[in-house]
């Protein structure tokens, strides 16, 4: 295995709140990991301190090998750590395809607009929104609008792609194709840093899961091991979750 990603001590404050509280953690190529914790935990902070969003207040990122602490989102998008956001914001009159494309030359497609055109056309084709690249943005039901920040994403070529809750809103057959999907992703190689609130789904998913309460990285480890911790049963899951999902869905997991 060959580590993509690491963090370093890492924290951020926002006047007196420890949003971010000195994590480290590391990931590897092609893994898909869970991050999971109660509101407010630092989830979202977390990642705008891996993508530039924010500056450090202290602590390393380390990216394929480069220290990147003091990147700014372009830098991030063009070295290929992209993101999706939790509110899906397409431009929409623009086209599906224009958005895809946009989203290429932000990641710094060095062959310009035709290249740009061409990542979108093929990772649009991949999400399964080819039938709908010529239409306005606007005219997209949420589920493929979370396809088309997927496609958007993808377009930029990245190496670790961090998704803030792309399930939120969707019914249970639409979670099924997004998983798909995601696995889809992860087996080009791209590794996937999920932001999830529906557990059912972290844990099918996850390859390893990362646990935030109050800014600090309280347990990490594989579905099953994370289910089973009590500091995680206490500050998230509660203790009739732990009890109903432990065995079965860590079976679930090892498949996934
Ligand atoms: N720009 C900011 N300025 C001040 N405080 C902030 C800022 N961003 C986040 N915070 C605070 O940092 C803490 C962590 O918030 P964050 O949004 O990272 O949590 P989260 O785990 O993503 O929550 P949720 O699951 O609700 O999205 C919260 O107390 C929040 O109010």
């Amino acid at each position: 295995m060959t580590e993509i990603l690491r963090l370093e001590n890492v924290s951020k404050a926002f006047g007196g709140i420890h949003a971010v509280n000195d994590v480290s953690f590391t990931l590897q190529e092609g893994e898909i990991v869970g991050l999971i914790g109660p509101n407010g935990a630092g989830k979202t902070t977390l990642v705008n301190l891996i993508t530039g969003v924010h500056p450090l207040t202290s602590g390393k990122v380390v990216f394929a090998g480069t220290d990147v602490s003091r990147q700014k989102p372009f830098q991030a998008a063009r070295r290929g750590l992209a993101r999706t956001f939790q509110i899906v914001q397409p431009f929409p009159e623009m086209s599906v395809l224009e958005n895809v494309a946009a989203g290429s030359l932000f990641g710094g497609g060095r062959g310009g607009m035709a290249e740009a055109m061409q990542a979108a056309r093929d990772e649009l084709e991949f999400v399964g929104l080819g039938h709908v690249a010529e239409q306005p943005a606007a005219l997209l039901s949420l589920p493929n609008r979370k396809r088309l920040e997927l496609a958007k994403s993808l377009a930029m070529k990245p190496k670790v792609l961090l998704l803030d809750e792309v399930n939120a809103g969707l019914n249970a057959a639409e979670i099924d194709g997004a998983l798909e999907l995601i696995r889809k992703i992860a087996a080009r190689g791209i590794t996937i840093i999920l932001i999830e609130h529906l557990m059912k789904v972290v844990l099918s998913i996850s390859q390893r899961i990362l646990v935030l309460h109050h800014g600090e990285l309280i347990a990490q480890g594989d579905p099953q091991a994370v289910v089973n911790d009590p500091r995680v049963v206490e500050a998230y899951l509660g203790a009739k979750f732990a009890a109903r999902f432990a065995t079965p869905i860590a079976e679930g997991a090892s498949n996934g």
